[in-house]
């Protein structure tokens, strides 16, 4: 059973070109069909994490932008940050530490849901952590906490997510152990991803196609 209802609409970006003082960036031109995983690779500043920020709606001021981002038939730039449906997994887990795991997983659930107890228990049950509702996230493995930021951003059912290099601070078997575990969560709930990552592992694990900027 997944968390997150299928099916969502691809996620296109259109012609997107970004430039910094007045020098292009990046430009990207791509459809991320919904359960596909887009990797984009790169050297170090050629503006991974600087697309990401223009999909999800920080994009510095410093940078000038074109192109279209659009969910199916809508059409992100024009809405703020909050509105865009968009998921965003990082390298660090940025569990709250003043909440619970609960806690931490109830922020994800958008404020009308129903039934939150139960979906923060089987959230946990399917990451192998029941039980773990009171614990204080300070106390958890690496490895558990990824799995439990993984399942709040589920919880709060995005219609894309965007993953920056979400595996890189991971050991070896743990990294092998997320992979599949993300990849095949954003597959069965139907969700158009973009991954930036260094790895060519991280890639092929991905199975989709790849981009290459710089
Ligand atoms: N807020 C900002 N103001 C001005 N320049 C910035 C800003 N943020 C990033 N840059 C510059 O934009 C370029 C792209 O940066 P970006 O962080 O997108 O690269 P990246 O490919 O994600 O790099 P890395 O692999 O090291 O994370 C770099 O030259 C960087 O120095």
């Amino acid at each position: 059973m997944t968390v997150t209802a299928t099916p969502t609409a691809p996620l296109r970006l259109e012609q997107v070109s970004i430039a910094l003082a007045g020098r292009e960036l990046l430009s990207v031109d791509a459809t991320i069909a919904p359960g596909e995983v887009l990797t984009v690779m790169g050297p170090s500043g050629s503006g991974k994490s600087t697309l990401l920020a223009y999909i999800a709606g920080f994009l510095d001021r410093e940078f000038t932008a074109s192109g279209g981002v659009w969910l199916g038939e809508r059409d992100l730039l024009n809405r703020p940050a909050e509105a865009r449906g968009i998921g965003l997994l990082f390298q660090d887990p940025l569990l709250f530490p003043h909440l619970s795991v609960a806690g931490n997983l109830r922020f994800g659930l958008p404020r009308q849901s129903k039934h939150k107890h139960q979906q923060v228990s089987q959230a946990l049950e399917q990451i192998g952590l029941a039980g773990f509702e009171e614990r204080d996230p300070a106390t958890l493995s690496g490895g558990q906490k990824a799995r439990v930021a993984l399942m709040r951003l589920l919880l709060s059912k995005p219609q894309a997510v965007l993953l920056d290099e979400p595996f890189s601070k991971l050991d070896t078997a743990l990294r092998e152990e997320m992979r599949s575990l993300v990849f095949s969560q954003l597959r069965d709930a139907g969700l158009p991803a973009l991954l930036v990552t260094h790895d060519h592992a991280d890639a092929d694990a991905a199975g989709g196609p790849v981009i290459a900027l710089g």
